[in-house]
């Protein structure tokens, strides 16, 4: 696999595998420059320095992890591959012959520490994926309180965004890859401990991106294996082309719902501790045409939950949906 260099503010440079698809870099500016305000509010991806989101975490590694997050079972993934692809296993029953590509584990922080100190380049990656809940210990809560709570909540409030649903722990090594997807909140992400690549497509891309169809398990993630795109398939995805953000400590990207992105630990770079600031996104008070990607995605992913419904048997709906679409609109 091709690799080029990459380097932040010209400091230590790492490398980044190379695709097959350009990548244009997303704005790198101070939460004091007002065009951070416009990016946010156009729902455009922006790496915003200078919060101090996170500046009570940055010295979280393994060993302070391990003595403050008390004896709880954490969620963590296990993958034979270095890649994480997310699956509803509430879904699963609905595609033959589904393999579930990661193993859900449940372990003590302690387990998971040491298990990632002994790992042999034979042994599964791992990936801590846990929401943070009052089951962590006493210290880990006085960080989460330390953490800028005014300056996101004005965030919140300016943007008109709906409540804060989920503050995710992240704690993975170099090489860890979560494939390409996208959520449906808007999302703070704060980097604590290494380095993460963000691969960015815009919601205007989802025809380069063939995602799962929604009663799938893989719903919301792309069919297409960027290592190895299959353009017969996927003819569009020729078309596609990325934004890319690197994020170190202490850096915040806001992520804008419908995004695509691919995340991936930066080689060398050692442990990685990430945390995201998840939000509902806020009320459409006009509908202004034309109307905007993202709100396309959304009236699409409403479209086939409704067929799917009405056929009420996942075999159907492809069918249809061709009948619907194939010789008429293509
Ligand atoms: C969990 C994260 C991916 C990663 O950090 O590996 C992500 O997809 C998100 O924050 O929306
Ligand atoms: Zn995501």
């Amino acid at each position: 696999m091709a690799t080029r260099k990459a380097e932040i503010n010209g400091k230590r440079p790492f490398r980044l595998k190379e695709y097959t698809f350009s990548c244009e870099d997303v704005p790198r500016l101070s939460c004091t420059d007002p065009e951070v305000d416009r990016l946010i509010s156009n729902e455009q991806p922006v790496v915003i320095t200078d919060t101090n989101l996170v500046s009570s975490a940055l010295h979280w590694d393994l060993d302070y992890l391990g003595k403050n997050m008390g004896d709880g079972m954490f969620t963590v993934y296990s993958s034979h591959t270095n890649k994480f692809k997310y699956f509803d296993d509430k879904k699963g029953n609905n595609v033959k012959n589904f393999r579930e590509p990661m193993r859900h584990l449940d372990m003590t922080f302690q387990d998971f520490a040491k298990r990632l100190c002994n790992k042999k380049p034979e042994d599964e990656s791992l990936y801590m994926q846990q929401t943070l809940n009052d089951s962590v210990g006493r210290r880990i809560v006085v960080d989460f309180l330390g953490f800028n709570w005014n300056w996101i909540t004005e965030q919140q409030k300016k943007h008109n965004w709906g409540q804060l649903t989920a503050n995710l722990l992240l704690v993975g090594t170099e090489e860890n890859i979560t494939p390409s997807h996208y959520d449906e909140q808007q999302n703070f992400f704060a980097q604590i401990k290494g380095k993460k690549r963000f691969i960015l497509f815009p919601p205007s891309q989802f025809g380069c991106l063939y995602p799962y169809p929604i009663y799938h398990p893989h719903d919301r993630q792309s069919q297409v294996d960027f290592d190895d795109p299959d353009f017969e398939k996927f003819p569009e995805f020729k078309k596609a082309a990325a934004l890319e953000a690197v994020v170190g400590p202490g850096d915040v990207l806001y992520l804008p719902t419908y995004w695509w992105h691919q995340v991936e630990c930066v080689q060398g770079t050692g442990l990685n501790i990430s945390v995201t600031f998840w939000y509902k996104c806020g009320p459409t008070d006009k509908i202004e045409y034309p109307l905007k990607p993202q709100q396309k995605v959304a009236m699409m992913r409403n479209i086939e939950k409704m067929i799917n419904q009405a056929l009420n048997d996942p075999k159907e709906v492809p069918e249809f949906m061709q009948n619907m679409v194939l010789g008429r609109y293509t």
